[in-house]
């Protein structure tokens, strides 16, 4: 599938690198839906597309809620007339232990409502996305492209009970969906980043930096367009499906 002139839906598309890819693939000349949880980050992130002359809408929309990812999707289908590509990217981290065993005592650390939350949001706002995308892509016989950003994570990290278990989960869904959605020329894919440097690592104490980076076998942390060209990558490459592409400077957790 060529970018050029694809209609291309974003999640998480107000920041981070949700932001980075609608930026990327729309100088490519994609046609890019942002959706994300806060209007001001997307009012932000639209205006940057457009003054490069790149064509983006945004979309305010919470990803764990049925009703608000319908009403997106037919939004944008209307808008655009077409609906090409979803890049399942929007996430949240509550990292916390387990349990923790503190002078005799064991304490429950990871509440119940931590868990939720990073489940509702990367792995059942994925889900409803993914449902969504597939129905409109089906209906308007449009071939497409769905993605969903996973992490090294989903392999299991220490505090990150929630979070590798909804990336893990994510990962699950790429070839799922790709053997069921073969047959209506819909192509699913994964991309699993490791450390990526954006505005949260940007805030990091230098030395957490250092100790962070002395880690990774490439000595440095990746950079947002490392994870847009790999998303523009898969659009292109129609023989691609139901495989994840790790971009990670070899770090393995
Ligand atoms: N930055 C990194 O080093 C890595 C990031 N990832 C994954 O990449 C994706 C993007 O990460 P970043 O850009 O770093 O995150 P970020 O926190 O900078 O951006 C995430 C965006 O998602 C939006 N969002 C959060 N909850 C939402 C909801 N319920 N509905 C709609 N939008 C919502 C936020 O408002 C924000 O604009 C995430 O899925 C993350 O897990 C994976 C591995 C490494
Ligand atoms: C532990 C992994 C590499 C990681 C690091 C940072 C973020 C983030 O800032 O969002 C992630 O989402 C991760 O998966």
């Amino acid at each position: 599938m060529k970018v050029q002139d694809s209609v291309i839906a974003i999640t998480g598309g107000g920041q981070g690198l949700g932001r980075a890819m609608g930026e990327y693939l729309a100088r490519q000349g994609a046609r890019v839906a942002l959706i994300d949880l806060v209007p001001e980050k997307l009012d932000e992130a639209v205006q940057a597309i457009r003054a490069e002359d790149g064509d983006a809408r945004a979309y305010t929309c919470n990803v764990a809620k049925e009703e608000d990812v319908a009403a997106t999707f037919q939004k944008i289908v209307e808008d655009f007339g077409a609906l090409n590509g979803l890049i399942n990217n929007a996430g949240i981290l509550r990292d916390g232990l387990l349990v923790k065993a503190k002078e005799g005592k064991v304490e429950k650390r990871m509440s119940l409502q931590e868990w939720q939350s990073v489940i509702d949001v990367n792995l059942t706002g994925v889900f409803l996305c993914g449902r969504e995308a597939a129905t409109h892509m089906i209906d308007n016989g449009d071939d497409g492209v769905i993605i969903n950003i996973s992490s090294i994570s989903r392999a299991g990290n220490m505090g990150q009970s929630n979070y590798s278990s909804a990336k893990a989960a994510v990962a699950a869904l790429v070839p799922t969906w790709a053997k069921e959605l073969a047959r209506y020329n819909i192509r699913v894919m994964g991309i699993a980043p490791g450390f990526i440097e954006t505005e949260m690592t940007a805030s990091m104490k230098p030395e957490a930096l250092e100790k962070m980076t002395a880690g990774i076998p490439l000595k440095r942390m990746g950079q947002p367009e490392n994870i847009a060209s790999a998303a523009a990558f898969i659009f292109e490459n129609d023989y691609v499906s139901g495989r994840m592409i790790e971009v990670d400077g070899a770090l393995r957790l």
